[in-house]
């Protein structure tokens, strides 16, 4: 990488601190020409930055990283300015000045730091989901991954996979070697069986993150008037969805996105469900059918108990909801509704959202290593598959199984970006003492 390049790597104008950061071989001698003697590394430093001319554009704070020990692994350098469009601009126009630089493009730096070593694919993919992070689950989630928390699992089962893969090598070329152990199969296999099993474990993880990324979708369903679109309004404090006493009212069906621990929560209001021949409400409980199936938990709404669906009440996801308390109180008693709620009074809507937490992933700390991502997933898959053809293809010889477990490992290169050609040989020699 021999081209320099530079970017405003902080938002918009004005702003109280504006960063500029540079990387490459010329990043030393840009910073001395602008803001004289060079830093110590990575201490800052308050320097008048001027223009070649001589002229003075801004008075700031000067760093510089020698690679390899920075963040793209090549030296880079940051000029901490004042925010103003202006001064922006001066400090750009300058650097743009440089035979030696240009304009980074849009994941540059982040794709040298790939390309030095520095990051692999799931920690840039990490670190890409970190900025686009907006609720603390989401933090979380990206965080653990842009700190290699994912990574390093994947780097251990690599390794077990280059592991198994040499002592395959090491019984097929060396069988009659005398130090080599007789059979690798009773060594690797059941490791690789173990293996097999993380990885299907792991994935079930999926489901989590992808509640995370996407959000928790909760389905307000029920008898028609029960007061669904009203917990809808209430829940999101504004008036959303229309309410009125006629039964049938909800049609669509409405969302809103709300913030509950963390979580990114999709509340959906739907159509009363029941035998209609209105083609348009049809529709709708139509589409409040397929929204429940998508559901990962239903508030299942009735004013009177006998309201609730008993086909329903048997679906997991439900949580029995009684409405309008505020009416007869005594109507609930001894009901099957878990929770009773009041749209009209505000009674049990802080019961409501406490029963809805309870429901949402409860996330032990350093239990975010998920993967959160299709492409994480579909290799993940792969891999698992290729080992357990592996296992399965005893009965065809080792060399068969060897590129079982070839394929496996490749597949996991393909996840990390790093497709280490970990020479078998040399962990063979390293664990044996072949020839001595
Ligand atoms: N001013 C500033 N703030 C920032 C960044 C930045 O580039 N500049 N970051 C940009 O994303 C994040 C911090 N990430 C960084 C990651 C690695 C290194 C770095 O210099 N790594 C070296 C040395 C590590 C050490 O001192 O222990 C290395 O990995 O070898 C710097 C920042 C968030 N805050
Ligand atoms: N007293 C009382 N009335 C309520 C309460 N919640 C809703 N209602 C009334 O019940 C009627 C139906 O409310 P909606 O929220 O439209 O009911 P819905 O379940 O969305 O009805 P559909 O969309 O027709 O399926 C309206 O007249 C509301 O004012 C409550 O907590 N107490
Ligand atoms: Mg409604």
């Amino acid at each position: 990488m021999h081209e320099t390049i530079f970017a405003l790597s902080t938002g918009g104008l004005p702003s109280g601190v504006a960063v500029i950061r540079l990387s490459g071989p010329a990043t030393a001698h840009v910073l001395t020409a602008m803001a004289g003697p060079l830093p110590r590394p990575r201490r800052a430093a308050l320097r008048t930055i001027r223009h070649l001319s001589g002229e003075r554009l801004d008075q700031g704070l000067v760093l510089f990283f020698p690679g390899p020990a920075s963040f793209t692994g090549e030296d880079c350098g940051e000029l901490h300015l004042h925010g103003g469009r202006a001064v922006v601009t001066a400090v750009l126009d300058c650097l743009g000045g440089f035979a030696t630089l240009r304009a980074a493009d849009a994941g540059e730096f982040s794709r040298r730091a790939f390309s030095q070593g520095k990051l692999d694919l799931v920690e840039v993919e990490g670190l890409a989901d970190l900025l686009a992070a907006e609720t603390e689950m989401q933090r979380r989630l990206a965080s653990e991954h842009a700190a290699g928390g994912l990574s390093e699992i994947y780097q251990g089962w690599a390794r077990r996979l280059t592991h198994a893969r040499a002592m395959i090598e090491a019984e097929l070329d060396f069988a009659d070697e005398e130090d080599v152990p007789g059979s690798v199969a009773d060594r690797i296999w059941p490791d690789m069986a173990s293996l097999g099993l993380e990885i299907d474990h792991h994935l079930a993880g999926a489901a989590t993150a992808a509640i995370i990324r996407d959000g928790f979708r909760i389905v307000i369903a029920g008898a028609p008037n029960a007061g669904k679109s009203s917990l809808l309004n209430a829940l999101a404090k504004r008036e959303i969805a229309i309410v009125t006493e006629i039964a049938g009212t909800t049609r669509d069906i409405l969302e809103v996105d709300l913030s509950l621990a963390g979580f990114i929560v999709k509340l959906f209001d739907t159509a009363g469900l029941r035998e209609t021949e209105d083609r348009v409400e049809r529709e709708g409980i139509r589409r409040a059918r397929s929204a429940m199936e998508e559901a990962d938990l239903i508030l299942l709404l009735a004013d009177h108990p006998q309201g609730f669906d008993q086909e329903l009440m048997h679906d997991e996801r439900v949580v029995a909801v009684g409405t309008k308390l505020d009416q007869d109180t005594a109507l609930w008693d001894r009901s099957a509704a878990e929770v009773l709620i009041s749209t009209r009074s505000g009674e049990g809507l802080d019961a409501l959202i406490q029963a809805i937490e309870r429901r949402l992933p409860q996330l032990q700390p350093g239990a975010l290593a998920l993967p959160s991502r299709r492409r994480h997933q579909d290799l993940l898959r792969q891999c698992a598959g290729h080992v357990q053809d592996g296992l399965a293809a005893a009965p065809l010889g080792l060399d068969l199984q060897a590129e079982h477990l070839r394929l496996a490992q490749e597949a996991l290169g393909r996840l990390t970006g790093r497709i280490d050609v970990e020479n078998l040989l040399d962990v063979i020699f390293s664990e044996f003492c072949i020839g001595k």
